[in-house]
């Protein structure tokens, strides 16, 4: 600990560093140099690199610090979107924040799984036809159908190859550069276009929408002075909820692959009544596996902190791939092993385990889709556990951990998919 000092500085300047090493960066700093808390500069700002469950519980302090205009502007142009919930602080933020948690009842998440097995179901058929499926393509393709009808937002068969395309871009050209990244831009803009189009429709009277979806729980929205939300701020929060949902698939691929990467996993989620280890191995697969690498924040003010001197203006960046796997919180952080969380007293971490952000979901940014997500993931294991017989062929399955976010390289390539046990398809076609 330093004695009323700045923190350790790592390097002059980091951007390039942290770029060719990815999501180990900060914590490769951190052991460097005995810390949980180190200098450098970024993008030639001055940045903290935070890491840890303790430097996670300062960072979600909002006294000392804020969110407001700190992420990068290329994230806001593409993975965010402009004037939506992740840029938001103090009332407008707990109001938008709470609009987000009325959709997650459990009677809607379960709709949700419910849309996601029925759009499953009619692509099984393709998958039996077919030598091979990647299957996070196909995964994306059925979140996305799935997500837009949970929404409310009309899709018909031929616009939902060109909406996944464009939402997979939004989550995969926010950290990429070049063609990539003005690629995600456009398709940003189409999509933030097109469901304007279908607001505007709405709220001129010229088209239904079910009041109990979140089309309509966006789009009716009224503040304390009767104020809605502009067309282009329900569209960004509209995209907030799809876009997310079909990033799960990521998890999905990745809860697919640990079972084939660890046979005896595969063997205990097999059995029906493996609920408790089901939630350990989900638990598991959040912690393990890298996604988004990190939060970006702004000092408010002047703090000391363990015996360093925090300042105010200072960029502060907290390092979630590194907070999942601080060796000081966890026993052989990069081993795969859901039995660890026997050990554990919650199933949700307030600032140990941060996938999906930490502190509390109403007040602060937590994410909100973080049932869905994990009720995403719970279908695709009972599922391939269970109820499909399939082949992994011999491919490359290396995760690059300085592509953000993170995927196996052949996006998990599967043969001989054969349903073993029938779906449940409670779901009528209708579209
Ligand atoms: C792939 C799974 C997911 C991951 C890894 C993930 C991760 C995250 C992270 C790291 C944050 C930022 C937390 C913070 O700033 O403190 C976040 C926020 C958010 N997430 Fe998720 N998320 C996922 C799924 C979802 C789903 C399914 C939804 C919606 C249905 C969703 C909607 C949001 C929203 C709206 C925010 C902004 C919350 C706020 O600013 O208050 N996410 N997510």
């Amino acid at each position: 600990m330093g004695c009323n000092s700045e923190p350790p500085v790592a390097s002059r300047e980091c951007t390039l560093s942290l770029v060719r090493s990815g999501y180990p960066y900060i914590s490769a700093q951190c052991d460097r140099l005995g810390t949980n808390l180190f200098l450098s500069r970024l993008r030639l700002k001055k940045t903290l690199f935070m890491r840890g469950e303790e430097a996670a519980e300062l960072f979600y302090n909002d006294e000392l610090f804020t969110r407001e205009n700190a992420a990068p502007k290329r994230l806001r142009r593409t993975l965010f979107g402009e004037g939506g919930v992740q840029g938001l602080e103090g009332e407008a933020h707990r109001q938008h924040k709470a609009l987000f948690l009325s959709l997650m009842s459990q009677s809607r998440i379960d709709a949700l799984v419910e849309l996601v097995e029925h759009y499953w179901q009619l692509r099984l058929s393709y998958w039996e036809s077919q030598a091979s499926i990647i299957l996070l393509d196909e995964l994306h393709h059925i979140l996305c159908r799935a997500a837009c009808a949970w929404c409310g937002i009309p899709l018909h068969n031929v616009d939902a190859p060109e909406m996944t395309k464009r939402l997979v871009l939004m989550i995969e050209g926010g950290a990429a550069i070049g063609p990539k990244h003005w690629a995600s831009r456009r398709a940003r803009h189409q999509t933030e276009n097109a469901l304007i189009d279908l607001i505007k429709q709405y709220r001129e009277g010229l088209r239904d929408a079910d009041p109990s979806l979140p089309f309509a729980t966006f789009a009716d929205f009224r503040d304390a002075e009767g104020k809605p939300l502009s067309k282009h701020v329900v569209a960004v929060e509209l995209i907030n909820v799809i876009r997310p949902i079909v990033a799960v698939a990521r998890y999905m691929v990745f809860a697919v692959m640990a079972m084939h990467e660890h046979p005896h996993c595969r063997e205990q989620l097999s059995h029906r009544e493996s609920g408790h280890y089901r939630r350990h191995f989900i638990q598991e697969v959040r912690r393990y596996y890298p996604f988004f690498p990190f939060l970006a924040a702004r000092i408010k003010k002047d703090v000391t902190w363990n015996g360093y001197h925090l300042k105010r203006g200072w960029q502060a960046i907290l390092d979630i791939y590194g907070t999942n796997h601080d060796p000081h919180r966890w026993d052989t952080p990069d081993q795969f092993r859901p039995e660890r969380f026997e050990q554990e007293k919650t199933d949700l971490h307030r600032f140990a385990m941060i996938p999906q952000g930490g502190s509390d979901h109403a007040t602060q940014h937590r994410c909100p889709g973080e049932w869905i997500t994990l009720a995403l993931i719970d279908l695709a294991v009972k599922k391939f556990a269970q109820q499909l017989s399939y082949n992994v062929p011999p491919q490359d399955l290396t995760v690059d951990l300085n592509v953000i976010p993170a995927r196996p390289r052949s996006g998990l390539i599967l043969s001989a998919t054969r349903s073993v046990s029938p779906f449940k398809a409670k779901v009528e076609e209708n579209s």
